[in-house]
């Protein structure tokens, strides 16, 4: 039986995931709390060598089903390999991206489908849902304006798809907050980042004193 939190940051590019995440884990770790910060896809070896393959941008002949199997299997490694052994050791685990990245890009945005997406997801994490999804939503123009204008990493093959796609994007991670009311929650990306962060740590705080989380 898992002890720890499992806690998932979603939202398009640019909104602001990594950057809150880093903030927070360094706020709970100041506090006494274990937790691990790590991302999806990528996190470990394996997974971070099929981020490689899946974001080249020279991979354009990649076809869809192919992406989202390929984003499936990163998340079986990285979850069996860091994430469950991390929660048996009662750590707040932050994760930058999940399932919900498979259902809102390759399901919807990509046209997919997100039941069949789900299906190949199902089968990777069986019954791993995480306790609490923070959503960044933010316009897309906003984000990517923000991920070009910083320059900070590279840009990747997901990055160049058009600004329809990124639409549609946030449009599927909109009708996944109607799927699952009660697991995720929106929180406005534009405003600015020490109000983002406060009202995600806020959120944050709920569920660890809810859930009764031990410090080492
Ligand atoms: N609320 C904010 N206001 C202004 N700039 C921000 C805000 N949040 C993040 N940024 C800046 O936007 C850029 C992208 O942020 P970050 O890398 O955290 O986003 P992300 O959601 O992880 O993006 P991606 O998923 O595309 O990698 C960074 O330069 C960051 O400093
Ligand atoms: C997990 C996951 C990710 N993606 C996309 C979303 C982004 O465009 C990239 C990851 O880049 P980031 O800078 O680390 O955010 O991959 C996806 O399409 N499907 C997924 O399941």
């Amino acid at each position: 039986m898992n002890k720890g939190i499992f806690i998932t940051v979603e939202g398009p590019e640019g909104a602001g995931k990594t950057t809150v995440i880093h903030m927070l884990a360094q706020r709970l770790e100041a506090e006494g709390y274990r937790v691990l910060h790590t991302r999806e896809p990528g996190g470990i070896e394996i997974a971070e060598q099929i981020r490689s393959v899946i974001l080249d941008k020279e991979n354009t002949k990649m076809d869809a089903r192919t992406e989202a199997l390929l984003y499936a299997a990163a998340r079986r490694q990285h979850l069996v390999e860091k994430v469950i052994p991390a929660l048996e050791k009662d750590y707040i685990v932050l994760c930058d991206r999940f399932i919900d990245s498979s259902l809102a890009y390759q399901g919807y945005a990509r046209g997919l489908g997100m039941d069949e997406v789900y299906m190949i997801n199902r089968f990777a994490i069986k019954d791993m849902m995480p306790h609490l999804t923070l959503y960044f939503d933010i316009e897309p123009e906003l984000g990517l304006e923000r991920i070009n204008k910083h320059n900070e990493r590279e840009i990747n093959r997901l990055d160049l798809e058009d600004l329809k796609f990124h639409q549609l994007v946030r449009e599927g991670y909109i009708k996944l907050m109607d799927l699952y009311p009660e697991r995720i929650y929106k929180i406005d990306a534009s405003q600015l980042i020490d109000d983002v962060c406060a009202e995600a740590e806020g959120k944050l705080k709920e569920i660890i004193q809810k859930k009764e989380i031990r410090k080492p």
